[in-house]
């Protein structure tokens, strides 16, 4: 929530300021409304001698010749020396009727001479100026005022005074000049009148406005309990709270309960039921929602869900040619595995004809059953069945290479890389996505080639599954490959697991675990725990696995020396992960991300270091990108290493900078943006979905218990390809891997591609759905 600054506890004129006027604006930032202007100073009550000063904050440019009043406070720059950091300002209006007439009959007002500027203060005196903001209106008393006139007078008053007159009043209730800005932007010069009779527009129109603090200042305004807007917004809030839960919509019943529980906190029968019904009907109406039999949706989901049954119904109608006999294809499947000096178990096989002859399958299957084998036995055997190279090399610009290989994270892109040797791409930068809800591939400007490879697709959730398959031509061959035993996506829906249950388009499950013939003690773990075989005697110490008891005080120390030995072993710092489920315990991920740090890049005068909001970063540090950056090229989920640390006078941006080492490219982060990476010693079990590590170190302790269930264990091992060490308590992992997510997601994919209820999908509707992370 926006810091309140002003009137709180002093009055204006008590309060430090500068005045000034504009010599020149340095720097302006449109999307931001942030400022750097430097201004002659003629008056002050600051400890401040000098003519000139810069000033910076979130304002729009200033205009020449105006005179303007500043509150904030001095920051003393390495480089440039004091400036004013400003939290409020406004224009100095003239204070006396002369003023008022010199400055309404100013070049700012055009048709407004000195006559018509006196009649105007006349009539209305030195308040004229808000008095006319507030309802042009008053202008009617004035005397030969042409309606015109009074038209042009109101509206520049509106451009030049508008933000300030309400930012003034805006600031009045907590909010400071950001979402002031915010404020202003969505309502403009209805902003104050919105505000006072119906804050809860807000909650609708403002980004990241809640509905409690549209509760409080509709309180201020003693505005009823049963206000229409409150329930609506309420309802809303309670539709966008559940994407965190990961459902795709909400029971009817459940939204309506939830929402009175909302409105009626504290005052049982303030809001009746039927006033709940008809409003959530009006938002229904008015398309905020959307409702489908007993089900309430968001727009954006409920697009993304009946376009991702409409896509699919529209890809696998296409049929197939198949030009070859069956013979013919035993014959390549056979010079293939000749090739690999392998041959493919049954499933395997059956994975590998099944997926040639259907325009879209599913292959799951647990850590090391051959998914990846089957990947590289599919592509061998299109390449020979249809003549086509598998040699990007041998593809020019204009002609497309057939394979298209993608995955979730860029992790897991690498990898699929690494395991098939051809190219993969994430999925957003597949499909060109902008940072923001525009995607370059869509209906419109779909994806060229022949086959879609899609690895752990247990990660999309159902927006991205929508924009993927809308740019799938219908001519292409689809291949999802997942395990679905692995956590669900982190945004809403269930994709893989309703494609699985509504058996729409085919799907074979590799069982067979073939690394665990390699002896491997993970491997055979993951399966134990996938088919609840795991018992105390599977957690045996083995060539890759440990499992060390510890009491929860024992924790950070033992998980830091772990740590510590393997990288004294030589094993890179990016190789060594630990994983925990909670970021707030004495043995959270802060915790001991904070104790790896002191251990393994501990305090150095040879390594610089910069603090941001009680976190030290140091150069050295292992960090992970938490939000998706496509304009740099880095996504959620990568990790990276700080590079470089540099002061504010050593770069021309004049701010604080770390530099991130990722894979293969830096990413410069301004102070500001380090809200945007994290220290990556050890990261969330959700966050490694998709990639894996050399050696995992996983603490399990009592204290994680509300937040241990199987598939978050399962994920967790399962990232492990050399060792995996668990420290702490046996019995509380033994019950964690009995634990079922019983966190039921509400979706309807499943069920709409069972019954083949596929909606018809309008053209405008889909558009209305392109907005994927509208809510993340
Ligand atoms: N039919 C087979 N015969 C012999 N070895 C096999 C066979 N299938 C797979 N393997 C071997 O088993 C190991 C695991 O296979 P693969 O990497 O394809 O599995 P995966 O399901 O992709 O595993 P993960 O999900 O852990 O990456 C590999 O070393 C692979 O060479």
């Amino acid at each position: 929530m926006e810091e309140n600054t002003l009137f709180s506890e002093s009055t204006e004129e008590e309060r430090p300021y500068i005045i000034g006027e504009l010599n020149r604006m340095i720097f302006h930032k449109e999307s931001e409304h942030f400022s750097i202007a430097s201004i002659n100073v003629t008056d002050t009550n600051e400890d401040f001698s000098e003519k000139s000063l810069v000033i910076k904050g979130y304002f729009p440019p200033l205009e020449e010749g105006e005179s303007y009043v500043f509150h904030g406070e001095f920051q003393e720059h390495k480089k440039f020396g004091r400036q004013y950091q400003v939290d409020f300002y406004k224009r100095v209006m003239p204070e006396t009727k002369d003023g008022l007439i010199v400055y309404l009959a100013s070049d700012l007002f055009h048709g407004i001479g000195q006559k018509t500027a006196e009649r105007i203060v006349d009539e209305l005196g030195e308040q004229a100026i808000s008095m006319i903001l507030q309802n042009p209106d008053v202008l009617d008393r004035v005397p030969k005022l042409a309606k015109e006139k009074k038209k042009q007078l109101h509206e520049a008053l509106k451009e030049h005074q508008g933000f300030e007159h309400v930012m003034i009043h805006l600031n009045q209730y907590g909010f400071g000049l950001k979402m002031s800005q915010k404020i202003y932007e969505a309502f403009k010069d209805q902003t104050l009148s919105i505000i006072e009779e119906d804050p809860y527009q807000l909650v609708f129109e403002v980004e990241g406005f809640g509905f409690h603090r549209a509760d409080e200042i509709a309180k201020m305004q003693e505005l009823p309990d049963d206000h229409p807007t409150r329930v609506r917004a309420a309802c809303l809030y309670i539709m966008q709270q559940s994407l965190s839960s990961g459902h795709v919509y909400l029971p009817t019943e459940l939204c309506l309960s939830q929402v009175e529980n909302l409105l009626n906190n504290g005052n049982m029968n303030a809001v009746t039921f039927e006033q709940l019904s008809d409003q959530i009907i009006h938002l229904a109406e008015n398309r905020y929602v959307f409702i489908e039999e007993d089900h309430v949706y968001l727009p954006s989901l409920f697009h993304a869900e009946n376009g991702l049954c409409h896509q699919l119904e529209r890809i696998t109608e296409e049929s197939l040619d198949i030009e070859h006999t069956q013979a013919d294809l035993m014959k390549i499947i056979g010079d293939v595995e000749e090739k690999e000096a392998m041959s493919y178990g049954e499933d395997q096989f059956q994975a590998i004809e099944k997926a040639l002859h259907s325009k879209a399958m599913i292959l799951t299957g647990g850590p090391g059953t051959g998914k990846t084998t089957v990947i590289k036995g599919i592509i061998q055997s299109y390449s020979k069945l249809n003549d086509v190279s598998i040699d990007p090399g041998d593809y020019g610009s204009g002609d497309p290479f057939p394979f298209i290989l993608t995955a979730p994270t860029g992790r897991a892109a690498k990898r699929m890389t690494e395991s098939t040797g051809l190219p993969a791409r994430t999925i957003h930068r597949l499909l060109g996505w902008d940072g923001h809800n525009s995607f370059e591939k869509n209906q419109d400007n779909q994806l060229e080639g022949n086959v879609l490879i899609i690895d752990e697709f247990s990660m999309v959730d159902i927006w991205l599954a929508n924009q993927l398959f809308r740019a799938i031509p219908s001519g292409m061959q689809v291949l999802i490959v997942g395990d679905e035993d692995q956590l669900p996506s982190v945004g809403p829906g269930q994709v893989l697991a309703d494609l699985l249950r509504s058996e729409y388009i085919p799907s074979i499950q590799l069982t067979e675990v073939y690394r665990q013939k390699e002896g491997s003690k993970i491997i055979q773990l993951a399966h134990e725990i996938k088919n609840d075989q795991c018992t105390s005697k599977s957690l045996e110490k083995d060539h890759d696995f440990n499992f060390i008891p510890a009491g929860e005080h024992q924790i950070k120390e033992l998980v830091t020396n772990i740590v510590k030995k393997a990288i004294d072993k030589g094993i890179e710092l990016r190789e060594v992960q630990v994983l925990a489920p909670m970021y707030r315990s004495e043995t959270g991920i802060h915790k001991l991300n904070e104790e790896i740090q002191q251990v393994v890049n501990p305090k150095s005068k040879q390594k610089r270091d910069l603090t941001f909001k009680e976190v030290t970063y140091r150069k050295g540090d292992k960090v992970i990108q938490l939000v998706n950056q496509p304009e740099d090229g880095v996504y959620n989920g990568d990790i990276g290493e700080i590079a470089a640390i540099f002061r504010a006078e050593e770069n021309v941006d004049q701010v604080e900078q770390v530099v991130v080492e990722y894979d293969s490219k830096e990413v410069v982060y301004p102070k500001k943006d380090l809200n945007n990476i994290m220290h990556a010693y050890c990261t969330s079990i959700h966050k490694s979905q998709g990639s894996e590590f050399s050696i995992v170190i996983l603490p399990i302790v009592r204290g994680y218990r509300r937040m241990l269930r199987k598939n978050l264990i399962y994920t967790a091992i399962t990232r492990s390809k050399q060792s995996l060490i668990i420290c702490g308590d046996q019995q509380a992992f033994l019950e964690g891997i009995q634990t079922r997510d019983t966190n039921l997601r509400y979706t309807g994919l499943a069920e709409k591609l069972q019954e083949n209820r596929i909606p018809a999908v309008e053209e405008e509707e889909e558009e209305e759905g392109l907005s994927p992370y509208d809510f993340m």
